[in-house]
């Protein structure tokens, strides 16, 4: 391929590896300082493949309003491979007619808005236990970000498999806790930056074990959900729940064997259990942190419940749109801690043009939420937390894009926004919070795809007295 005539501006780059040498971690801080020097639209290479890094509204618009269906693939990574069914799964599957296929399904049989409301009684009971399990009369010390991990865990579990696996109830608590183990080794795998995935010549010396790594795990994934299906396949149809998302495409296996292999079924189950909760889980846990460091947001958020719902029953999901204060809380947790701070790598399929440089085919796009969520072109004071600015409306289009935009945008977003707005909601009506001490919560970012907390939360949690009847009947 021949260079671009006008390539988008770039540092100086090394011989073979390009720029990988300065992809410090977190990656998105180290994008963001590149940006900041080279401009908005930044090229790059990670080894021998061609990077475009995009921080305004105007690029990101250019990518996934004109350019939406060009930029609507997605890198073939190791992980996708090894790890995602030979790149069969929603997440990683080229654009195209499988794509489309299982985005369909997934949309329709899981995350439609009808589907959502027929599963919100789950929703409900996993938010209860979470409550019952915080219910006390005294302050003390909880750890939430288990807890957080487990309620997300046992949701998208349980709209996806029908099982329960966390807690009271559980069926298989062992293996469960074993495969969310895995899953979180998954995400640490998956970033933008394994060095095998662009210097093909370090797999042969397999860098760092990694394609190893990814075949034991390969191997213990497709066990357990082999496992899985096979006992939801072999359940007796007239006993057993079979609403759940696998029972529908064992249901679809038999008209259309080919697109619903158990291979695929494998790959769905695994893809939202690995998209939809450490997301889910984490944006809660920030958004504890920085109500606990904002005492006076949190009185707000729950002076708001109380004039709304009241003493005598739970927050319930129906609530959520009488509750804008608590949605603002959401919008800005998700601002400047996106879950997805660089979005999902996608890879353009012809040459383009993106803010008037050119743009071979075959390059991965990064898009920086984060840097745009924080620039202070585009925010009033951005780095600090103040949800009261969306009361003017701030926050248009491209601006805030934590679940990315266009035909690859996140499926989820409706299913996300349900669990974190009850299980805040309830966490903020229920419960009196403070910090472990004078110190403020510490917000650093540490290591991995779904920006974990570096430190996991801990905080003082008391019931709420005018509550204690409520919980009580839990
Ligand atoms: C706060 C929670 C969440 C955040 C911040 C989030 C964010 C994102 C982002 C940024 C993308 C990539 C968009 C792009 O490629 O440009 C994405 C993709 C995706 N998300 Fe989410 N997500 C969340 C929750 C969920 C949930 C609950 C599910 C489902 C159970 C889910 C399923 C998916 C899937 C399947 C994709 C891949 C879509 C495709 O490639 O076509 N996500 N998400």
């Amino acid at each position: 391929q021949p260079p671009p005539k006008n390539p988008p501006p770039s540092p100086p780059s090394l011989p073979i590896i390009g720029h990988l040498h300065l992809l410090k971690e977190p990656l998105h801080r180290t994008l963001h300082r590149l940006s900041a020097s080279h401009g908005p639209v930044l090229a790059l290479r990670f080894g021998s493949r061609p990077v475009l890094v995009v921080s305004s509204p105007s690029a990101i618009e250019e990518c996934f309003s004109k350019n939406d269906l060009l930029f609507a693939n997605r890198p073939r990574f190791l992980v996708g491979k090894h790890l995602n069914y030979n790149f069969t799964t929603l997440g990683a599957t080229p654009y195209g007619h499988h794509w489309r296929n299982l985005r369909r399904f997934s949309t329709v049989e899981l995350l439609s808005t009808s589907k959502l409301n027929m599963f919100l009684s789950i929703r409900q009971e996993e938010v209860k236990s979470l409550l019952k399990n915080l219910n006390q009369p005294k302050f003390a010390k909880v750890e939430m970000k288990s807890r957080l991990s487990e309620l997300s865990f046992n949701i998208v579990m349980r709209m996806v498999s029908g099982k329960r696996y966390f807690g009271a109830e559980a069926e298989d608590s062992e293996s469960a806790q074993r495969f969310r183990g895995i899953i979180r080794e998954i995400f640490e795998l998956s970033g933008a930056s394994n060095p095998g995935d662009f210097m093909p010549f370090l797999r042969w010396i397999d860098f760092g074990n990694l394609e190893r790594r990814m075949l034991n795990i390969q191997k213990e994934v497709d066990e357990f959900l082999q496992g899985l299906i096979d006992e939801i396949r072999n359940k007796d149809p007239n006993v057993g729940r079979n609403k759940s998302m696998t029972d529908s495409m064992l249901a679809l296996q038999e008209s259309e064997p080919e697109s619903y292999s158990d291979e695929i079924i494998k790959g769905n189950i695994l893809t939202m259990l690995s998209a939809g909760t450490d997301t889910s889980a984490v944006t809660i846990e920030w958004a504890m942190s920085l109500l606990l460091n904002h005492p006076e947001v949190l009185k707000r958020a729950r002076a708001e419940l109380d004039e709304i719902v009241g003493e005598d029953r739970l927050a319930d999901e129906p609530d959520l749109s009488k509750l804008p204060y608590l949605q603002n809380i959401i919008n800005e947790t998700l601002r400047l801690f996106p879950a997805a701070p660089l979005l999902v790598p996608h890879e353009s399929s012809d040459d383009c043009f993106i803010g008037g440089f050119d743009v071979p085919r075959g390059t991965m796009l990064l898009a920086n939420a984060w840097a745009i969520h924080r620039d202070p072109k585009l925010w009033e004071d951005p780095t600090s937390f103040n949800p009261e600015r969306y009361d003017n409306r701030e926050g248009e289009a491209y601006k805030l894009i934590p679940f990315g935009i266009g035909r690859r945008s996140c499926p989820g977003a409706g299913l996300a926004n349900r669990v974190v707005g009850l299980a805040l909601a309830s966490l903020i009506q229920c419960f009196e919070w403070e910090r472990v001490s004078e110190e403020l919560v510490d917000m650093s970012e540490g290591q991995g795809l779904t920006m974990p907390k570096l430190k996991p939360l801990e905080a003082m949690c008391r019931s709420r007295e005018r509550m204690i009847n409520v919980l009580s009947e839990l």
